[in-house]
């Protein structure tokens, strides 16, 4: 009889991640999953850990204690500048473009070819690979243009366009990259009651068309409890509630965390 497949591991597995800034623990040992194609939201109050978590996750801040594995690989052993190439990608709550490149250049960007071909070998004698990534390049910056409603501004540069525009050129120009998981750092900051309902569809648009999975940092609570499978909270660097957006909502200890004690017998948190 043939053995049983082995189930593959989550997508990404944080395991007991502490992080501590002098005498600040900004994660005190946090644990969660995200599984493949889902959207996992990650709440909490100002301060209680949630962008330090993005930054061991791409790389920008390295945990004292714990491990963050990325479809089984530890990253601990992954550079900053190979987890985009593993797969991960990520936005920023006040955007890191290009502000003097076009729309459509800071998209580019994110794809670029060299950015697989490596430079060496497209000076050597890779040149027709190259062209071919090129122009591969290009049909998937056009084809995130219209995914996100950007074309009428493709050759504007960034720095003179709204912030919510900028927001999308964000996550094209992070989509460009291919990655299996996308971390969205505040997506609807800035965005009005329309735009943030269109938000919510695209975020499902994407997971279905790019076949990826989501973690989504998002103090707008009705987008989170709306787009997200599951739901993730801190508090003070500590995880107080996992599980689905209903359930995390009628958490007592999420209540407390966002509207003080005695909030938690009243209602639930926003
Ligand atoms: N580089 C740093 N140096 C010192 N303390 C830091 C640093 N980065 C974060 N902290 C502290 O770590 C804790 C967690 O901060 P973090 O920015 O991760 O919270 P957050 O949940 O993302 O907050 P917000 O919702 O306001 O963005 C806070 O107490 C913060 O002051």
């Amino acid at each position: 009889m043939a053995a049983p497949a082995a189930t593959p591991p989550p997508l990404l597995e944080v395991e007991g991640v502490v992080v501590r800034f002098g005498g600040v623990v900004a994660l005190a040992g946090v644990s969660f999953e995200v599984g493949h194609r889902e959207i996992r939201g990650l709440i909490g109050p100002n301060g209680s850990g949630k962008t330090t978590l993005f930054n061991c996750i791409s790389g920008l801040c390295r945990p004292a204690a714990g491990e963050i594995r990325f479809e089984g690989v530890a990253l601990s052993r992954v550079p900053r500048h190979a987890r985009a190439r593993l797969g991960i990608g990520r936005t920023f709550q006040h955007t890191a473009l290009f502000r003097s490149l076009t729309v459509r250049e800071n998209v580019l960007a994110g794809a670029h070819p060299l950015a697989g071909s490596g430079f060496l070998a497209n000076a050597l004698r890779l040149g027709g690979r190259v062209r071919r990534e090129e122009r591969e390049a290009e049909e998937t910056a056009r084809r995130l243009l219209a995914l996100l409603s950007l074309e009428a501004v493709a050759d504007a540069p960034v720095g003179r366009l709204p912030f919510g525009t900028q927001k999308r050129v964000e996550l094209a120009r992070a989509l460009a990259a291919g990655p299996k998981l996308l971390l969205l750092d505040e997506p609807a900051g800035g965005l009005n009651h329309e735009e943030v309902y269109r938000l919510a569809r695209l975020l499902f648009r994407i997971r279905r068309e790019f076949e990826l999975s989501i973690l989504l940092v998002e103090h707008h609570m009705h987008l989170v409890t709306s787009v997200s499978d599951r739901v993730v909270a801190l508090d003070f660097g500590e995880k107080i509630a996992d599980g689905t957006p209903e359930a995390v909502r009628a958490e007592p200890a999420v209540i407390r965390a966002y509207l003080g004690e005695g909030a938690a017998a009243h209602g639930d948190a926003a």
